[in-house]
């Protein structure tokens, strides 16, 4: 074992106003180096806000930010080389072909092999020789994730990066972000959707009306997490079979029907189906909000805050 390295990302009681509307309250973060930490919340949360923070792209009002080791303010053209950034929005008006734009992006981070453009390229099936201007959203989403990750930075900080990818190209992007850690650099991405980051994040935090309202080791996260299932059996079945079953809430029964929560694991829901013929079987997840609002004791807190916050 060694020691815990430096953390790549830190920062301390992080406040931004936009006129008088505060939109960040003291929001504090610290990643490890070779970790994929999940920043999640919902829309108009924070999230973007706190990443321009930490890319000097906009100017805290108050709070201190360290990025791998340094200073965003002063340490900016070093930082740049060794770090990958995904916008929420990419501005993409260039007629030029992507191959070409990556290229010139290469250049201004200190050059980039060629090969590792066109491998990226082919992973997310993105056209190079294609007008950047005229791409679609998710064409234009993976022009902007070859290039965050086309210099292999030690850092990426990845704004929604899920983004417009359909469902194959969205694992393709998690089995990259999986290469990265696994090399042992530092994926730091926000989300509005749990799902999105769950089965590839180490850590995740919460963040809601401009505070970070929880920070969770996913494993725990995953093991907690809620899901409607559903079952459609070829007879129809009593609800009493299963309203006591480990980890099962809210077990109800329309005919052939079983709607219930599962927290944690399906594994006693499962066995117990078993011993009917299964027709038909869904499990959806919660929405951040709801795994929110379930899980945190302070959520009504924190909806309080916000209601006021709202009136400020
Ligand atoms: N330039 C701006 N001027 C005024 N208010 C802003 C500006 N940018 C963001 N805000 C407000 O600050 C709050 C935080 O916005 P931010 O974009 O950081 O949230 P977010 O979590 O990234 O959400 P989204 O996923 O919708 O982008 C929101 O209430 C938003 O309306």
């Amino acid at each position: 074992m060694t020691a815990d390295p430096l953390p790549v990302i830190s920062c301390r009681g992080l406040t931004k106003n936009y006129g008088r509307h505060r939109a960040l309250s003291g929001v504090d973060l610290t990643v490890a180096e070779g970790d994929v930490f999940g920043f999640l919340g919902p829309n108009g949360a924070g999230k973007t806000t706190t990443i321009r923070i930490l890319l000097d792209l906009i100017r805290r009002d108050a709070g201190e930010v360290t990025l791998l080791g340094g200073e965003p303010r002063r340490d900016g053209v070093r930082l740049r080389r060794d770090i990958g950034y995904l916008p929420g929005e990419l501005p993409m008006t260039s007629r030029r072909p992507a191959r070409e734009m990556l290229s010139f992006l290469g250049h201004l981070r200190g050059g980039v092999d060629r090969r590792e453009i066109e491998i990226l390229a082919e992973r997310f099936a993105l056209d190079l020789d294609r007008p950047v201007r005229g791409l679609s959203k998710g064409n234009k989403q993976k022009v902007g994730l070859v290039q965050a990750f086309m210099h292999r930075p030690r850092l990426l900080i990845l704004d929604e990066p899920t983004s417009g990818l359909d469902p194959l190209l969205q694992q393709e992007f998690l089995n990259l972000v999986r290469e990265v850690r696994d090399d042992g650099r530092t994926v730091f991405m926000s989300s509005h959707v749990l799902s999105e980051v769950q089965d590839v994040a180490d850590e995740a935090a919460i963040i809601r009306a401009g505070r970070i309202v929880a920070l969770e080791d996913m494993d725990d996260l995953r093991a907690r997490a809620l899901r409607r299932v559903t079952l459609a059996f070829a007879e129809p079945v009593d609800a009493a079979e299963f309203a006591g079953l480990e980890h099962v809430r809210d077990a109800s029964v329309e005919g052939r029907t079983l709607t219930c929560t599962v927290e944690g694991s399906p594994d006693a829901l499962v066995k117990q189906a078993a011993a009917h013929t299964v027709t038909g079987l869904t499990s959806e997840e919660p929405d951040l909000e709801e795994l929110f609002f379930t899980h945190y004791n302070n959520g009504d807190a924190a909806r309080r805050e916000e209601g006021s916050d709202a009136h400020a």
